[in-house]
């Protein structure tokens, strides 16, 4: 009987078909355990069709069918059998892979850690050796050894590293300085300093990039409006890292709320020809002319697609021909706007969300926003909450208990006549005035969501006249409101923009002409009304607005990585 004594996995070689191998057991050395994560084994468990059955040893349920490339890795690892006799009978299995980046990616991972996950999974790790990554946040020599602190960017903390003067490159790691990036091979323990759980102890410490004293970040706080200027480094500061990791989670629950409901989501096209908002506060796209180009002939910069094109304001007229036919669907994309605003709030591009839902009314249409709202901040509180916490002491004190009352009780819904009689009864002397009619100021939304509430309101029912030409003109007023309504939030004002659409096909046109807009710039628009009109309502989110909610975040040009406003595109 011939059975398999040794699985010899090395680089550069490929799996042989192993008939013989069927219903023989086998078990794997420690160190092959000890080396492959959870995932090779899986891997190695379904390609191999090897069954695990009893911690360390497998069985073989089916042969092999013909020879396959598995993965790779830098070592070789053996596996022994059960019995002496099996044991003198070796037959190889070769495997590798010829694809370069899978290799590279099983050696990262048998060795490489996140500094994140040794804060939350450290005692798993203890006594074993990892290998960190990072940037040396502080060093301490010590004259016999140096401690160091590595930041990943993975979690706020930095992991200390205990460097004893045994260590080979013991002299050059004692004069890096605040910047420098290294890569740490050593001993996990507990750590008897005050402050970290766990501490690495160097057995090797390798240098990738060294620093010098000018690097512009050093150990102490610098203001946003220095960090602005220097847009590419400062994601390696706490604040940025917090609020880009944030950001990216905010992304993630934004997908997870609209797939879980239903919604398809539609990549709305960047370049457009169509103005959504009509207020022609757009970029205009033109082809710069080259040598070669067909426009070369002295002629200046040109319309690439033959008819004035833009960068979108918004996705949602695309949305809303996709909704006319998937339903509920969601755009999540950038968008851009040529005003010249220079306020804490405004970009001049950004990123919006743009759900849009057929057979839906403006109730609806607030009840999803504010559903979608909670969904994200209690995904934000459960998953970022290191992050969170850190914005707690650093940013806006007393976030995290604000964020959990926004949670748990309804949103405020007022018309917009209502908000005016409040605001007038105020006693508040506001800068621009206020009086039915007028659009609302970011004063008078933040007296609104901030001091009267003290949590997030909808205010309904606009004044058609301020109004986009999309929005429905509401029957009971004869169209002197539209079901238009906007989310305001403290700190921010307004956070989300919606509105029931307008669906009649006369009423649209009357509408476009009314604002002087050409209606046959939206022919394909008014065909949404013309073939099988349907009542549906959207809304779109600022996103930069949903981070600095959730952050505390002050300025809008800090939560997106390279902010673009007037005069200021450099990075
Ligand atoms: N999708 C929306 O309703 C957003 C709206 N078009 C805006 O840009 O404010």
């Amino acid at each position: 009987m011939t059975v398999c004594s040794y699985v010899v996995l090395c680089a550069s070689s490929t799996l042989r078909c192993c008939k013989s191998f069927q219903n023989r057991s086998f078990h794997t050395s420690p160190e092959l355990l000890h080396c492959w994560n959870r995932t090779h084994l899986d891997v190695f468990h379904s390609l191999l069709l090897v069954k695990p059955f009893t911690r360390q040893r497998y069985r073989l349920s089916r042969p092999m069918s013909s020879p396959r490339t598995i993965f790779g890795g830098e070592r070789s690892y053996k596996c022994c059998t059960t019995t002496e006799e099996e044991q003198n009978k070796v037959q190889q299995l070769s495997l590798s892979s010829k694809n370069e980046s899978f290799k590279d990616w099983t050696t990262r991972d048998s060795t490489k850690v996140r500094i994140k996950t040794i804060l939350e999974q450290g005692e798993t790790m203890l006594d074993k050796n990892v290998t960190i990554q990072g940037w040396i946040r502080s060093i301490r020599d010590q004259k016999k050894f140096a401690f160091l602190v590595v930041n990943d960017g993975s979690c706020l903390s930095g992991l200390q590293v205990f460097v004893e003067n045994t260590v080979q490159s013991y002299e050059k790691v004692k004069s890096l300085l605040t910047g420098s990036s290294v890569s740490v091979r050593g001993k996990l323990v507990h750590s008897i300093g005050k402050g970290q759980l766990f501490e690495l102890q160097a057995k090797e410490v390798l240098i990738f990039g060294d620093c010098d004293a000018s690097y512009p970040l050093q150990k102490k706080r610098h203001s946003f409006e220095y960090l602005r200027k220097i847009a590419h480094l400062r994601p390696r500061t706490n604040t940025f890292g917090a609020v880009m990791r944030v950001r990216s989670m905010l992304a993630f629950a934004t997908h997870c709320f609209f797939q879980e409901n239903g919604f398809v989501y539609i990549h709305s096209p960047i370049i457009t020809s169509s103005d959504c908002e009509g207020a022609g506060e757009m970029f205009r796209v033109l082809t710069e002319p080259t040598e070669n180009s067909k426009y070369s002939q002295g002629e200046g910069a040109k319309d690439f697609f033959g008819v004035p094109t833009f960068l979108t304001v918004s996705g949602q007229l695309s949305a809303e021909a996709y909704s006319c036919a998937l339903r509920d669907v969601y755009t999540f994309g950038p968008a851009f706007r040529a005003e010249y605003s220079h306020t804490t709030r405004h970009l001049s591009e950004f990123w919006m969300v743009e759900p849009e839902m057929a057979f839906a009314n403006l109730q609806d249409d607030m009840t999803n926003a504010e559903s979608y709202v909670k969904f994200v901040i209690q995904y934000i509180l459960e998953k970022c909450k290191g992050d969170i916490d850190f914005f707690d002491r650093f940013i806006e004190s007393g976030l995290t208990s604000k964020l959990y009352k926004y949670v748990e009780k309804p949103f405020a819904r007022i018309s917009y006549s209502e908000a005016v009689d409040i605001l007038k009864k105020s006693g508040k002397s506001f800068q621009f005035p206020v009086s039915w009619g007028e659009d609302l100021a970011t004063e008078h939304e933040r007296y609104l969501a901030e001091e009267y509430f003290g949590h997030p309101v909808f205010v309904y029912n606009y004044p058609a006249a301020i109004k986009a030409f999309y929005m429905r003109n509401n029957d009971h007023d004869s169209g002197k409101t539209v079901a238009a309504m906007d989310l305001l939030v403290p700190r921010i004002g307004e956070l989300i923009g919606g509105s029931e659409r307008e669906d009649r096909l006369d009423v649209l046109e009357q509408k476009l002409h009314e604002l002087g807009l050409e209606a046959e710039n939206y022919w394909w628009y008014l065909d949404l009304r013309r073939f099988g009109s349907v009542p549906h309502a959207g809304y779109g989110l600022g996103f930069e607005r949903l981070v600095q909610f959730v952050t505390g975040m002050e300025n809008i040009r800090d939560v997106i990585p390279f902010p673009r406003f007037p005069g200021s595109a450099e990075f």
